[in-house]
């Protein structure tokens, strides 16, 4: 067990983001819900109460006993658990005659407080909330104040527990770095030797003694970081007892299939090409609806991962590419998010299959994920690939799908990524490709009139796919591929570029 910080998750937007800043420092941390806060372990150094969008003085609110971590280990509140400790200890917690949000400036800082060395008065702070902490029980000790709010951080004499309302973990908290280490690092005395090389020794070490001697394990290759990143470390700590699938549905882009079996097996893995296009596209026969899709193209997927799977002889393990976020929006205080596209993935299958779990990926963020990639020596191109939906150009061609429009599909897509890397613009945009269109247009083709399809080239700026801001591409470059588009592949005349940020658009067009 590394050692850790424990953040107990109180529902607020931010608790990722506190993770985030700990994870900066090297040092490993978790989020639990405060409703099944763990018990004090050995590993545990520190604990930060993240904010919430509850207020204490709802009867209602979260108010779990904290007695377990208090005076024991060094305690962080933010916020909304700054203020439930001041309340819990007998402090009154009012709501605010003016509501803060936005910036503020630390004008009275304690010098002597460990957890606010090295910061400077007049530091910004990023503020959000609308309680404030009036009175502070005995030996609550004010250690840093705003213009507007007198105990905007507190330290509680005898023991190792800080109260701040603002949240350092925003980068607009321009000194909250400096505030999470002081707090991680020389409070908690963690030692941030949780590096990429640190997580990959010792991930291939857990993995050697999970998996029996002679148990093989299976793997949904697709070509994308996350399971190209498992397998590596897998194939470190089971060389070829790990069983690679990479399942040609019909929908991948131009040549990518060969490509990336090509680069499977320069690594060295031990993986299976199976080109199943065929059953995929009799599945889709006449579906035009983009869920109904979506189910059709999953649920073959498991029919033939579940076929090519049962052919591996003492198969004990599927391992999986699941990744930190995955885990926190499935056991998150607001529960399971709501669905807003039904994502595939190989679920469902262990308990049809009898197969054991193994997700060498579940505490690791994308960021995190690309750098293991990078220690692992993954290539650049799969390192850095834009993400690619589970159903592919399923869902990028509108209506109905048949092998004549993947192909026109394709062809004009690789223009585009071609395009885009040829430019040096590919590692600028976070995920780029083309829609085929439901609809035909006029155009005229050497004094001919033609008939044909419109597709739309689709880029986006984003840090996580949650949100995203349609790409800024040059003129130059949007008329250069254009052209190409239309003059190289026979079936489409018109080329539009989509402008439309997420929210309210999707990135993709299903
Ligand atoms: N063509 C494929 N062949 C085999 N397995 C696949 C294929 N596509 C997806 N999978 C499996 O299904 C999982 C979910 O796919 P999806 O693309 O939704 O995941 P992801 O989070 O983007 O991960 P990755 O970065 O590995 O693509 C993958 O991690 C992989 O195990
Ligand atoms: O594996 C997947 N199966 C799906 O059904 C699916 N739908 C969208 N995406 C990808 O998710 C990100 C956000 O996409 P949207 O803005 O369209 O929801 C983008 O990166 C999309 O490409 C999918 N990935
Ligand atoms: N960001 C927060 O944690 C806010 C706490 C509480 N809801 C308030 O408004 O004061
Ligand atoms: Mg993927």
């Amino acid at each position: 067990m590394p050692e850790q910080i424990l953040i107990l998750d109180f529902g607020s937007q931010y608790t990722q983001l506190i993770a985030r800043r700990i994870r900066e420092l090297n040092v490993y941390c978790e989020i639990h819900p405060y409703t099944s806060a763990p018990d004090l372990t050995e590993d545990i150094r520190g604990v930060v109460l993240s904010g919430s969008p509850c207020s204490v003085r709802d009867p209602e609110a979260p108010n779990p006993d904290l007695s377990r971590y208090l005076g024991r280990v060094p305690v962080l509140g933010v916020c909304y658990g700054a203020q439930l400790l001041a309340q819990q200890g007998g402090g009154e917690v009012l709501p605010a005659t003016i509501r803060e949000y936005g910036r503020a400036r630390l004008n009275h800082l304690d010098p002597a407080s460990p957890l606010l060395r090295d910061l400077t008065i007049d530091s910004q702070v990023w503020m959000s909330h609308g309680d404030t902490i009036k009175s502070l029980p005995s030996g609550y000790n004010i250690i840093a104040g705003t213009p507007e709010v007198a105990v905007a951080a507190y330290h509680v004499q005898g023991q190792q527990t800080y109260g701040i309302q603002f949240h350092p973990e925003v980068t607009h908290s321009t000194e909250g770095k400096l505030l999470m280490r002081n707090f991680v690092l020389d409070i908690c005395g963690c030692a941030a030797d949780w590096t990429p090389e640190h997580f990959v020794d010792s991930m291939v070490l857990a993995l050697e003694n999970t998996i029996g001697p002679a148990d093989q394990v299976i793997l949904g290759l697709s070509g994308g970081v996350d399971s190209s990143v498992a397998a590596l470390l897998l194939h470190r700590a089971i060389g070829p007892r790990l069983h690679g699938i990479f399942v040609n549905n019909g929908l991948l882009r131009q040549d990518e299939y060969e490509q990336v079996l090509h680069s499977y097996k320069d690594l060295g893995l031990n993986v299976r090409g199976v080109d199943a296009s065929t059953e995929f596209y009799a599945a889709l026969v006449g579906l035009t609806d983009p869920e109904l899709k979506r189910k059709a193209i999953g649920r073959t997927f498991i029919e033939v991962f579940d076929r090519e799977a049962q052919k591996v002889d003492g198969a004990r393990w599927l391992a999986q590419g699941t990744i930190y976020p995955d885990v926190i929006e499935s056991v998150s205080v607001k529960g399971p998010a709501v669905t807003i596209k039904s994502h595939h993935n190989v679920g469902g299958l262990p308990e049809k299959m009898n197969l054991k779990i193994v997700e060498p990926l579940r505490a690791l963020f994308k960021d995190e994920v690309r750098q293991v990639g990078d220690a692992l020596g993954l290539p650049h191109n799969i390192l850095h690939r834009h993400p690619f939906p589970g159903p592919g150009l399923g869902i990028r061609i509108l209506g109905d799908i048949t092998p004549q429009k993947v192909d026109l599909l394709q062809r004009a897509d690789a223009i585009f990524i071609n395009g885009l890397k040829d430019y040096g613009l590919y590692d600028q945009v976070w995920q780029a490709g083309v829609m085929l269109l439901p609809i035909q247009s006029v155009g005229v083709m050497g004094d001919e009139r033609t008939y044909e399809q419109v597709v739309a080239l689709r880029a986006v700026t984003s840090v996580d796919g949650m949100t995203a801001d349609w790409a800024h591409l040059p003129y130059d470059f949007l008329a250069d591929v254009s052209n190409k588009i239309i003059n190289q592949v026979r079936g489409i005349n018109r080329v539009v570029y989509d402008i439309s940020s997420k929210p309210p658009a999707t990135i993709e067009w299903e």
